[in-house]
């Protein structure tokens, strides 16, 4: 059934390229900078923003809300230890009082406060006396089986996976303004850890880690990028693409990274049998456990798809100490060796089947509605894979809404490439079958995976945001992402399928002209030159390379200089 509709570079140099470019920029708000123009760099005033007028409040769309489909850290039934607060009724409720005091103000004098003094500005007031915790909880409404977030588990009793349920009641004690200011104070400050994106909002990701057991290189608040020129090639006003590829290791899996490796740290200073982290990956997962590990000196082990990686993707937890095992067989075959591994040796899995990894990744979501003045898009589009970040959006969206910040979902459309594309083969059948597929050779090498772990988990957020699913040719993929550089991004294979998604989902009328929309850049142009240059050469096969842009080699002298110039500028 159809789902309805909703709505030449020299390769010789490459290698070169490839080595001096494996890491990405930061984008960090300089430290000194006074909390208003941090904001600003953060959230970039620009005239199209300012003719948006805040979105009216409204209650959540029946459509769009369907308490079975909520996870279960919004499930009355799912905190047994605790009475649950609802926290969209909490004003009302006794149960769950607000904190009365206010926020400390603090403004651009912020430099001239002492280092106690930042800090206590970087809390809540009363905080110390509110315990705010997290622990697992299975997926599965069937399943009621929990566990500590210091216990080495991922499946839940049933077999299902877990998720990191908040006590929601607690987090509830704050009003939203609360929490909204107390995220804009920190975002970009070098009190440590709550400079970086995810620990800005260390209370709604992982609680209770004493803040010298972080692990963060000031990960996420990325660029959102005003995609104002290809917006309009794409008839269209409002769109934006959430760069989370300007990252430590040029890709969105920082976010989640820090998360889990932070947790692992914590645990071996407990006294955990931990002996090393291991991870499955199509490159850019293992690129951040090496980082991560690295920094916090923790053993790391990829399992890598031989030959199916980029060599910037390659060469990263190389640098970084790992153990790199080249494997022959697939994505899906690495990640099925590393859970066996895992079951039998003191390794820890880092891939996202470890629900941490989401908590940190859900922060993407609470960034962008903060870049929009606490706004939620009309839609977001994400690349699809192993499907873990579409469920983390969904929740951090959802988690804002129950906790009274903003007042809706979005839209989610997960794009895959048609040669990997297990999810949009269940959309086409309403979601009621699901076949695991084998992943053929695709340029966004990334999300080449034929057996998502988090299937149930995609599924879910999609059916709670009336979500779609689209897929990308390969042609589609290089010549949208080409041509979305050409407007100024640098883009990877797989932000090209996310691009390709939208440009489909505009001509067949699912996105309108004038919804804001966020696409999401999972990872860094940088980390996938090849076949970026394979493409301006024009060598990429079955692909015309309509957006090709090749060099053009010119003699040393000023008349041949002159004359490629005028043949291009066309004088
Ligand atoms: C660059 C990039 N984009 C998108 C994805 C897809 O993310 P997920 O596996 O969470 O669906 C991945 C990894 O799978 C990735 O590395
Ligand atoms: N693209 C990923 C695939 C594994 O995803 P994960 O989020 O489950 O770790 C990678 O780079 O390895």
């Amino acid at each position: 059934m159809m789902p309805r509709p909703r709505a030449g570079i020299g390769l010789s140099r490459t290698l070169t390229l490839r080595l001096h470019l494996s890491q990405a920029q930061n984008v960090n708000v300089p430290s000194t900078a006074p909390l208003d123009a941090a904001v600003g760099v953060f959230n970039p005033i620009h005239p199209r923003a300012l003719s948006h007028p805040p979105l009216p409040v409204r209650s959540p769309s029946p459509l769009l809300y369907n308490p079975r489909m909520e996870p279960a850290f919004v499930s009355p039934t799912a905190l047994p230890r605790r009475p649950f607060c609802s926290p969209s009724k909490s004003t009302t409720n006794a149960a769950c009082p607000r904190m009365a005091v206010a926020s400390p103000r603090i403004d651009s004098n912020f430099w001239r406060l002492s280092d106690d003094e930042k800090r206590r500005a970087m809390t809540l007031p009363g905080q110390q006396s509110v315990n705010f915790h997290a622990h697992y909880a299975a997926f599965d409404n069937d399943d009621n089986s929990h566990y500590q977030l210091d216990d080495i588990v991922y499946r839940a009793k049933k077999g299902g996976l877990l998720e990191v349920e908040h006590d929601m009641e607690a987090l509830a004690k704050y009003d939203p303004s609360q929490w909204r200011d107390l995220f804009d104070r920190r975002s970009g400050r070098t009190v440590w850890p709550y400079g970086s994106g995810v620990w800005s909002k260390k209370e709604w990701v992982l609680p209770s880690i004493p803040d010298e057991d972080v692990v963060s290189m000031f990960e996420g608040n990325s660029n959102l990028f005003w995609a104002e020129r290809f917006g309009r090639e794409l008839d269209m006003t409002d769109l934006w693409v959430k760069q989370c590829g300007n990252s430590h290791t040029g890709s969105f899996k920082d976010l989640g990274m820090t998360v889990l490796v932070s947790q692992v740290n914590h645990m071996i200073k407990k006294g955990a049998d931990i002996k090393a982290v291991g991870c499955a990956s199509t490159g850019d997962t293992s690129a951040a456990l090496g980082a991560y590990c690295a920094a916090a000196g923790i053993p790391s082990i990829v399992f890598l798809p031989a030959d199916k990686i980029s060599t910037a993707q390659l060469v990263q937890p190389i640098a970084n100490g790992s153990l790199v095992l080249s494997i022959d067989t697939d994505f899906d075959g690495c990640m099925k060796l590393i859970q066996q591994v895992v079951e039998e040796y003191p390794i820890y899995l880092a891939n996202s089947m470890n629900s941490l990894r989401l908590e940190g990744q859900k922060t993407v979501s609470i960034e962008i509605a903060q870049q929009f003045d606490w706004n939620v898009p009309d839609w977001i589009v994400v690349p699809g894979g192993n499907l873990g970040n579409v469920y983390a959006f969904y929740k951090g969206f959802v988690m804002m809404r129950d906790l009274g910040l903003t007042s809706k979902l979005p839209r989610i459309a997960v794009a895959q490439a048609e040669n990997a594309n297990p999810l949009y083969l269940s959309y086409l059948e309403n979601f009621e079958s699901f076949e695991p597929v084998t992943a053929k050779q695709t340029y966004a090498s990334a999300i080449q995976i034929g057996d998502p772990v988090s299937i149930h988990r995609a599924i879910r957020a999609l059916r709670a945001t009336d979500g779609v699913v689209e897929q990308a040719s390969e042609e589609e993929i290089m010549d949208t992402a080409a041509r979305a550089d050409r407007t100024g991004m640098f883009n990877c294979p797989h932000t090209g399928v996310a691009l390709a998604a939208l440009e489909k989902l505009r001509r067949k009328q699912v996105i309108s002209s004038d919804d804001r929309v966020v696409v999401v850049s999972t990872a860094h142009g940088l980390k996938f030159t090849e076949s970026k240059v394979l493409y301006h050469e024009k060598k990429l096969p079955n692909c015309a390379s309509r957006y090709a842009n090749d060099v053009i080699r010119t003699p040393a002298k000023v008349g041949s200089v002159i004359d490629s110039i005028r043949a291009h500028l066309k004088f």
